[in-house]
């Protein structure tokens, strides 16, 4: 039969056998794909080692495949480390499509799927951010610590009911461990055994087999966090101690299965690693911008100072009033996205898009920051600006992609605009943030870098935080 010939989309030339590998940075890929958008155009394929990969450039690209053709592009890449060694592949996040994936986010779904149902949440997230600021008063310089521990506190109580220890919690520390070896197994090939799948069999002592010694070492801690907060909630509940939560809610019920409290342990893991390094890298960003944009910070102050006034702080019922706070926080999720490069998504059948063959198992990847960063889009992309969201014609809201596409959408994302719209406001209203100043009275220059994991955070830095006023640092003593 005649099969006229489809290429492939445009990309860069590779090498024979290798591909692109040596065309794909490792520091900040995002860059890279942009510029390449920019030669090759919206959907530019490329091939790692044989394995073809297509880089999504704009958002209506993202949205043709990944939202209209969710069906067939909401796979996600078979990673033989992550899954097939440390079988961390019950989370939602690398679990592949169909019904168990589909049954974990009906449940997410239920809990926290929409604004309406995660409004119930409000009451934690305001008085953990309450809390984050009176840690914040006393320890100003752990702030990056105090950021951690809060994003802790907000998703264990609502999956759990438990509330986190002000530093050194077992859990907070756990799923911190537990997220850095995920960004570690989810950079694109980063162990042999994910270019060579046949290595998965050979044993652990044999030569160049170390990845299956940290298999070994990072497999615990994945069953652990799924298993250890459950069994916290059982042992509460037989004391007639549990508080409400997403865990206590369906095991109270009656009817519950072997098979549908396993959904229920691994929707809620998922949802407790899922929470624990997301907000935090867009709060810390936040932090960040701040140091760096006096002017910005100024302006949202005395928004909340005539709006609010100065003797309480921002709650979440006052989102609505306070239009430049809202630009500046979306102004935070557009300046440096958390995840650039979102989560993968895999193609599981053949498909054939504007006249171009995408092959079955082809690794696609939307480049968030690239949207966000064009400069059609956004006017001097690289500047912190929040009145770009002002006014009758304000930019693209980047909500609208930040959180990823389709059947794969973030499900945590309106606790995520939650808590860090409060975190941003109640901060803004209580506290000054500038530039630390040396014992010698000089300026210590934050460096303005992320790092290019999966989850992209801003590189450690230094910022001095005090109270605005004692009027705030009375509110602030006050916070039970
Ligand atoms: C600023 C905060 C956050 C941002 C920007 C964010 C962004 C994202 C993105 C881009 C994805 C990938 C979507 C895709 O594949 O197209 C994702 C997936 C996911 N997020 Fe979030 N997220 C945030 C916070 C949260 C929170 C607080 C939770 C939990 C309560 C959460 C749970 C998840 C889970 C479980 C997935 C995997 C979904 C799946 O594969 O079906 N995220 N998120």
């Amino acid at each position: 039969l005649y099969r006229p010939k489809v290429p492939h989309p445009p990309g860069p030339k590779g090498l024979p056998v290798v591909g692109n590998v040596l065309d794909m940075p490792s520091v900040h890929p995002w860059e890279t794909i942009t510029k390449w958008g920019r030669t090759w155009g919206d959907i530019v394929y490329v091939n790692l080692l044989g394995q073809p990969m297509v880089f999504l450039n704009s958002v209506k690209a993202a949205n043709d495949l990944l939202e209209k053709k969710s069906l067939i592009y909401s796979d996600r890449p078979s990673l033989p480390m992550a899954c097939d060694l440390v079988h961390a592949d019950w989370m939602i996040g690398l679990h592949r499509f169909g019904d168990e994936h589909r049954a974990m986010r009906k449940l997410a779904h239920s809990f926290m799927g929409t604004r309406a149902i995660a409004e119930r949440f409000a009451p934690f997230v305001e008085q953990e951010t309450a809390r984050f600021l009176k840690m914040l008063l006393r320890k100003p310089d752990d702030f990056a610590g105090l950021i951690r521990r809060t994003a802790g506190a907000i998703i264990l109580r609502v999956t759990y009911g438990y509330s986190p220890w002000e530093s050194g919690d077992p859990l907070v520390e756990l799923v911190d461990k537990v997220m850095l070896h995920f960004s570690i197994m989810t950079a694109p090939k980063a162990f042999l055994v994910d270019i060579f799948p046949i290595l998965k069999y050979i044993p652990a002592w044999f030569p160049g087999a170390r990845f299956k010694r940290l298999a070994a070492e990072y497999a615990p801690g994945f069953v652990a966090v799924a298993e250890v907060p459950m069994t916290y909630v059982k042992e509460q509940m037989s004391e007639g101690t549990a508080g409400p939560s997403f865990v206590s809610g369906f095991l109270e019920d009656g009817d519950l299965t072997p098979e549908k409290e396993d959904v229920v342990k691994c929707a809620a893991g998922s949802m407790y690693a899922g929470g624990a390094d997301t907000t935090v890298s867009s709060v810390m960003t936040f932090f960040l911008a701040m140091t760096l944009y006096p002017d910005a910070q100024k302006k949202a102050q005395d928004e909340i100072d005539a709006l609010i006034g100065s003797d309480r702080l921002p709650v979440l019922k006052d989102r609505d009033r306070l239009p430049y706070v809202n630009a500046l926080v979306k102004e935070v999720y557009r300046w440096h996205p958390i995840a650039p490069l979102g989560l993968p998504h895999t193609l599981s059948q053949d498909d054939v898009h504007d006249g171009y063959f995408i092959p079955k198992g082809t690794i696609v990847v939307a480049n968030i920051w690239g949207f966000l960063h064009d400069p059609d889009a956004y006017k001097d992309p690289a500047h912190f600006n929040p009145d770009r969201f002002m006014g009758s014609k304000p930019e693209t809201d980047p909500v609208d992609v930040v959180f990823g596409f389709g059947r794969r959408i973030c499900p945590g994302r309106y606790l995520a605009e939650q808590s860090v719209w409060l975190s941003c406001a109640m901060t803004l209203a209580a506290f000054s943030i500038s530039k630390a100043v040396r014992p010698d009275g000089s300026v210590i220059e934050p460096e303005v870098d992320f790092s290019s994991e999966i989850i992209s955070h801003a590189k450690p830095f230094q910022c001095a935080i005090s109270p605005r006023s004692k009027s705030a640092e009375a509110i602030v003593l006050g916070i039970q």
